[in-house]
């Protein structure tokens, strides 16, 4: 894996859906989508049967994980109550499928959405088809429907989790699964973190970027968070255990 990720191969759209649903005169130039590779699982019509070891996503979650409070103002987050090797399968993240335009005036309708969960966008193919329409953009909201992916936190380049896109039932890469697995070895009640990709420069985000309080050596935020965050250990209160 990859931690920079200018260093991977991006794809530039010729007219950028996201840029284009800003709704602005000039459209702004595609800053850019990661060209990602896809897992491609078996399924029933492969004929191979359930104990295939190329079933892991359609499965889901087979680690224990629990929803706990972080300390330092993050809000709820994920961590896993055992030891993970790298490359275990950790969850999907679940969400309802929406176009880019209905995230955006969803976004506008409710702003107060903007603090429950981080909308993800589905543009691993799109750099091997022609101009896509905004419409066509589509995106996984978990604010209202999600699973425990909802609370990965965000850490910059340094986090323990990685996204990969996976086909399972269609080969239409327009619509995939995304699976976190672990990028390093993950010790039990280490919490999950995962790299959103924000810019925290980019202030025309649907959703609105927050303050990173990680205050990791690899932060891109490093200089709206070196604040000093009180620890409050009544934070650590426990609610969701999978499994
Ligand atoms: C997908 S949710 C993660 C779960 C969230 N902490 C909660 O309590 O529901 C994303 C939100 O969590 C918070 N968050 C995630 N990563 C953070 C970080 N590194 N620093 C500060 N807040 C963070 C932000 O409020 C962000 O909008």
């Amino acid at each position: 894996m990859n931690r920079d990720p200018q260093k991977h191969c991006h794809f530039y759209c010729k007219e950028c859906p996201l840029e284009r649903s800003k709704n602005d005169d000039i459209i702004e130039p595609c800053k850019g989508h990661l060209v990602r590779r896809f897992i491609k699982e078996c399924w029933w019509k492969c004929g191979c049967g359930k104990q295939c070891g190329n079933q892991v996503v359609q499965h889901g979650i087979s680690c224990n994980l629990q929803v706990f409070m972080t300390p330092g103002g993050k809000g709820w987050g994920l961590r896993t109550l055992e030891d993970l090797p790298k490359g275990a399968f950790v969850c999907e993240y679940v969400g309802e499928i929406l176009t880019n335009t209905e995230l955006f005036e969803r976004v506008l309708k409710c702003p107060s959405s903007e603090e429950h969960a981080y909308p993800v966008l589905l543009d691993a193919d799109w750099g091997s088809e022609g101009v896509l329409k905004d419409e066509e953009a589509l995106c996984l909201d978990a604010t209202h429907y999600g699973n425990v992916a909802r609370f990965i936190n965000h850490r910059c380049f340094d986090s323990n989790l990685v996204e990969i896109p996976v086909e399972v039932e269609t080969p239409d890469h327009h619509y995939y699964h995304l699976a976190f697995f672990t990028s390093r070895k993950v010790q039990a009640l280490e919490e999950l973190t995962w790299d959103y990709g924000i810019d925290f420069d980019d202030h025309d985000h649907p959703s609105k970027a927050f303050t990173c309080r990680y205050g990791s050596k690899f932060c891109r935020n490093i200089k709206h968070s070196s604040i000093t965050i009180p620890f409050r250990p009544l934070d650590h209160l426990t609610i969701i255990t999978t499994s």
